[in-house]
């Protein structure tokens, strides 16, 4: 169990992991690409893990250390069929992006992962790669694990997706890659962007227009240095960390800016938060700066719409903030959590109110009541690491201590969160 304790003070200089949506991506582009790619600031969390032991199982050399990794790039047709099933555990990227590129090979995988992956949607990704020619097949009709995918040659689409989704953007572009003709998504509202930054870091031309991007088929990724930043959505829980204890300050450095991530930054300083951007760069196409956050008295927002996919991983930890803001906060258009490692509306709350937190679930959202002073509890992680550790920052605020069980889901996205907020923490 995870254990922790109402904290005086929230101060220091720290760094966070890297960032999982580019590590993942990093070593799958490094895997097609002609020639090395290195990668540092890697995340070396369980996600990014599975994703470097699936690609291993097909024949690439990866060399691994912490997050320092080489990836020796065989070109997109160097990968080999595996001899076993390719094991994603908990990651949703891994499986969605990984069955685009699958769809493109002219072999038979199956594609499996953890009880929650099993539990999460797979046709908006398998419904259009079928549509471009791809033979896949899972339980109810590809809705759900084990993905059966044998590939092979595809054609372009213009795909209109429903929800506002890299993973689904993504797995449809790689597949792109290798189709006839041009394939083009178009999104309700923007995802993060780091799959279109980073095929364009790799030589791949890609073209956005609005909401809708489009890629043309038979174009080869070259190897390349790739340097990860800290992750926003790690950054996130220690952000408020700095909102729920009074007196607080903390400098987060290197940490990804990208602004189809940024709503967090965004709703904090909505929400009254001091947040500064300092030291602004640009590192492989994605914005970086270092963030100085300083605590003040939050109060209570709506967020909605074009907000939601720009935060949706930090909706937990936001929840968390609003317990100890004035006035309440409301979150709706965030049907999506419904489908990520747990229901996160139904977890945050069943969790929340464990502290006396006043959380209401909602068809596609939550309102949360602030300024409710909450009391240490025993929380369960459900085997989600964002919903682990929202509750341990809930934790800091909470009167006595805080036990988090199952807290070994936290290393899916922040190794060594524990000693990182340790060291920040003064009791
Ligand atoms: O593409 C990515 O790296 C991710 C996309 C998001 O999922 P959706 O595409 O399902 O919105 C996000 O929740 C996930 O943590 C990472
Ligand atoms: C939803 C998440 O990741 P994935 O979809 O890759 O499992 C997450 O990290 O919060």
């Amino acid at each position: 169990m995870l254990r922790v304790r109402q904290a005086k003070k929230i101060a220091g200089t720290v760094r966070v992991p890297g960032d999982k949506s580019i590590s993942h991506r990093a070593v799958m582009f490094g895997a097609l690409a002609e020639g090395v790619t290195t990668i540092e600031g890697f995340l070396p969390g369980a996600d990014c893990l599975s994703t470097i032991s699936c690609f291993r199982r097909m024949g690439i050399e990866i060399e691994q250390q912490g997050d320092k990794v080489t990836v020796y790039g065989k070109g997109w047709y160097g990968l080999q069929e595996p001899e076993q099933h390719l094991d994603v555990g908990n990651s949703g990227t891994t499986i969605r992006l990984m069955s685009g590129i699958m769809a493109t090979q002219p072999f038979h995988v199956v594609l499996e992962g953890d009880e929650s992956i099993a539990k999460r949607p797979m046709r908006r990704v398998i419904g259009p790669l079928r549509q471009m020619g791809a033979k896949i097949d899972g339980r109810k009709d590809g809705e759900f694990t084990p993905l059966s995918i044998r590939g092979g040659k595809l054609e372009g689409i213009a795909y209109q997706s429903p929800v506002a989704s890299a993973q689904v953007k993504s797995a449809i572009l790689l597949a792109g890659l290798q189709a006839n003709g041009v394939t083009s998504v178009t999104e309700p509202h923007l995802s993060r962007d780091h799959t279109e930054r980073m095929l364009q870091a790799f030589g791949v031309s890609v073209v956005r227009d609005g909401l809708t991007v489009s890629v043309e088929g038979g174009q080869k990724l070259t190897g390349r240095a790739i340097s990860v930043p800290g992750d926003i959505s790690s950054a996130a829980f220690l952000i408020a960390a700095v909102m729920v204890v009074p007196g607080s300050s903390l400098l987060i450095e290197n940490v990804g800016v990208n602004p189809s991530r940024t709503g967090i930054i965004d709703v904090v300083k909505a929400m009254g938060g001091r947040l500064e951007l300092l030291n602004e760069r640009v590192v492989n196409e994605e914005p970086v700066a270092d963030l100085l956050v300083t605590h003040s008295q939050l109060h209570g927002i709506e967020i909605a719409g074009d907000m939601i996919p720009r935060l949706i991983d930090e909706i937990p930890v936001i929840a968390v903030m609003a317990t100890q803001a004035k006035g309440k906060t409301v979150i709706r258009d965030a049907e999506e959590l419904k489908v990520k490692e747990t229901d996160r509306i139904a977890t945050v709350a069943s969790q929340l109110s464990k502290f006396g937190g006043r959380v209401t679930p909602t068809e596609d959202g939550m309102i949360i009541e602030g300024e409710t002073a909450l009391t240490g509890a025993v929380i369960d992680s459900m085997g989600d690491h964002r919903i682990g550790m929202a509750m341990a920052i809930a934790g800091l605020s909470a009167t006595g201590e805080t036990g988090i069980e199952n807290e070994e889901a936290i290393n899916v996205s922040f190794p060594g969160f524990e000693e990182l907020l340790a060291s920040i923490c003064q009791q």
